[in-house]
């Protein structure tokens, strides 16, 4: 058995014009150019070296002809098939950019012989080969309509190629129609065959592959996803994703940039970050997982207008931002959460989430060990019942963030101070305000400012919550048909903005996909109370009004979100933090 560290092979190869001691030890490939006077050591003219780790190799490839100046220097060139070869080998590695982009950098070594280039070339191989977490062959989905419709472009011209040099096989699917590739995942595509799926397009079409995914692996475990007091199984393919959406603040977020040459080097080199995964349930039905965003009021009606201006593309979101804060509704309700105990980190610590976080890491160890205890909510549990805290009031805007949610366009996040993969969401309560004070709430997003450090703001980090609209807070008949009055009149005044009528409720706007508020209990019952048989449904505008007509079927859809730590794994490592030279240009150059 060889160990760590070991020195692997150590030749004198050439680099360009210049004479180098190159090393492979079972970690590193290091190239130091040789000093004028020889090997040893000279104080005033140290030689230059560079490093790279085995893990951040992408490639080693075989040169057939030179690619540097001949100047006739190096004196052993080899006679081979009757042509001039330099029998010379490159290395494609990760290099490391301004601003987390990393890029595919290469260097090329010239060996005075056959017999060591191959020597050289296939103990990088062996290397490359025994890092059993990279992947061998990948499902690729394009979403050929996200953001400025340029997905498949992108992975053909940015992606394949390095794909293709990594030695990484993949069957790619375009996708047809919206959850196209949810329900491939979920029934026909054959997982077995793959390493990993990967995402071409935006936060939507990610949250298509997790929800195929987690719904399959669910099945195939025998777990009943509706129940939200179900530990769900994770899943074994770890996913990557391709930004080419809007927003996309799950790649910013993991990765750092948004750049799929980026994203691309971090599904080669088989990184892996876990994440948590919200599931959010209507009392016994599940209705969607959530890894970013989970927003009701301000972030609801933002991405509803949005929807109506797809057109736009990523500058729908500004606009219809503009709109809600002028329009600025504020929505009534009770908010239940069950606060997070027992874990290192609160929404308001300096230190953030970052490559081998250790909030992360701790925290994971303590839910594996000591799983939550799901089942405090229940009527029959009172003791336990006292650790839910409840908050009644008029909200401009209520936040789940179970990660930072940074993206381009608020490059800290809605909750700066969150973690990926805590087992925690970011509760975030914007009460009714001014729209000077909601506007200096917004601002901090974008500046340095702590946007939690404001009266009407407050933040908590919970395992679950509950939201239960005011006008669904009671469980009468009577009580109901009043409501459902008051909810489809809102429903006309808010497309007749005109008249001037508040609505009375929000959509959630859960990873940047609608959840809306059209769902029906066919038997309704208080969220709170005894359990019941409950049927939730999406409806058509039609149906709505048809199911007002018929009075008795309708209520309104509390969420209830819980979090599950860790539920899956993504091509990334979490934004690394900068090197301390990051600015400056590369003194290892040779
Ligand atoms: N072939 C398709 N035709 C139409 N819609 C599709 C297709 N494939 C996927 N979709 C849907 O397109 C929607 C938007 O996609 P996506 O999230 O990739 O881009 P985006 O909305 O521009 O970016 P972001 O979500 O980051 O803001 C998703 O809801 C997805 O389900
Ligand atoms: C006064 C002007 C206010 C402008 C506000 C513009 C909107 C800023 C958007 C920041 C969103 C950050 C959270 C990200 C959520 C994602 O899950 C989601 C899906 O991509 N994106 C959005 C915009 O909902
Ligand atoms: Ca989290």
């Amino acid at each position: 058995m060889e160990r760590p560290g070991r020195l692997l092979l150590l030749s004198e190869l050439r680099v360009g014009n210049a004479a180098c001691d190159v090393s492979l030890c079972r970690s590193l490939l290091t190239w130091k150019r040789r000093s004028s006077s020889g090997p040893v050591y000279h104080p005033f003219r140290p030689s230059v070296s560079h490093s790279v780790s085995v893990s951040e190799i992408i490639s080693v490839r075989e040169e057939e002809e030179s690619r540097g100046r001949d100047d006739g220097s190096w004196k052993k060139i080899k006679e081979r098939e009757g042509k001039d070869c330099r029998l010379a080998f490159t290395v494609l590695y990760v290099e490391r950019r301004q601003q987390h982009r990393w890029r595919c950098a290469e260097v090329t070594f010239t060996c005075p012989e056959g017999a060591l280039r191959q020597h050289w070339v296939g103990s990088i191989r062996e290397q490359l080969a025994a890092i059993a977490s990279r992947p061998k062959h990948l499902l690729v989905y394009i979403n050929p309509c996200s953001g400025k419709r340029k997905g498949k472009r992108i992975y053909e011209e940015k992606v394949a190629p390095l794909f293709a040099q990594a030695g990484v096989a993949t069957q790619v699917i375009v996708t047809e129609r919206a959850n196209y590739a949810r329900d491939h995942l979920r029934t026909e595509a054959e997982l077995k065959k793959f390493d990993g799926v990967v995402c071409v397009g935006g936060d939507g079409m990610f949250s298509e592959i997790i929800h195929g995914l987690i719904w399959r692996t669910q099945m195939d475990g025998g777990v009943d996803p509706d129940s939200p007091d179900e530990a769900l199984l994770p899943g074994s393919l770890r996913i990557g994703i391709i930004p080419a959406g809007s927003t996309d603040c799950i790649c910013f977020a993991t990765v750092g940039a948004n750049d799929p040459v980026t994203s691309a080097l971090h599904v080669i080199v088989g990184d892996s970050q876990p994440m948590d995964v919200c599931s959010v349930h209507h009392n016994s039905t599940f209705l969607r997982y959530s890894v970013s965003l989970l927003g009701y009021g301000f972030y609801g009606d933002v991405l509803t207008d949005s929807e109506r201006k797809r057109w736009l593309g990523p500058a729908r979101y500004d606009l219809s931002g503009v709109k809600m804060f002028l329009t600025h509704h504020y929505y009534e309700g009770t908010v239940s959460y069950l606060p997070a105990r027992g874990i290192k980190g609160t929404p308001r610590d300096a230190a953030r989430c970052r490559s081998g976080c250790v909030v992360c890491q701790h925290n994971g160890e303590q839910l594996s060990e000591k799983p939550e205890r799901y089942e405090v909510d229940e009527a029959s549990d009172s003791e336990n019942d006292s650790e839910w805290r409840t908050i009644r009031g008029k909200f401009l805007a209520i936040n789940a963030a179970s990660m930072s949610c940074a993206c381009p366009r608020s490059p800290k996040g809605l909750s700066p101070a969150a973690h990926l993969a805590d087992g925690t969401t970011d509760l975030i309560l914007v009460r009714k305000c001014s729209r000077f004070d909601f506007l200096r709430h917004l601002l901090r997003h974008t500046s340095k400012d702590d946007q939690f450090d404001l009266t009407f703001v407050e933040v908590h980090r919970v395992r679950r919550f509950r939201f239960t609209p005011r006008y669904c807070q009671s469980n009468s008949d009577l009580d109901m048909r009043e409501n459902g009055k008051h909810q489809l009149f809102s429903q006309i005044c808010r497309d007749h903005p005109a008249c001037g009528c508040a609505p009375a409720y929000s959509s959630w706007n859960c990873d940047g996909e609608i959840l809306t508020h059209t769902a029906i209990d066919v038997r309704y019952r208080d969220p709170l109370g005894a359990s019941s048989r409950i049927l939730v449904e999406f409806l058509t505008q039609e149906e709505f009004i048809f199911s007002f007509l018929n009075l008795n079927t309708f209520s309104f859809c509390s969420l209830f979100p819980r979090v599950h730590c860790q539920l899956i794994k993504l091509f990334a490592r979490g934004i690394e933090e900068p090197m301390v030279f990051e600015d400056l240009p590369n003194p290892c150059a040779i």
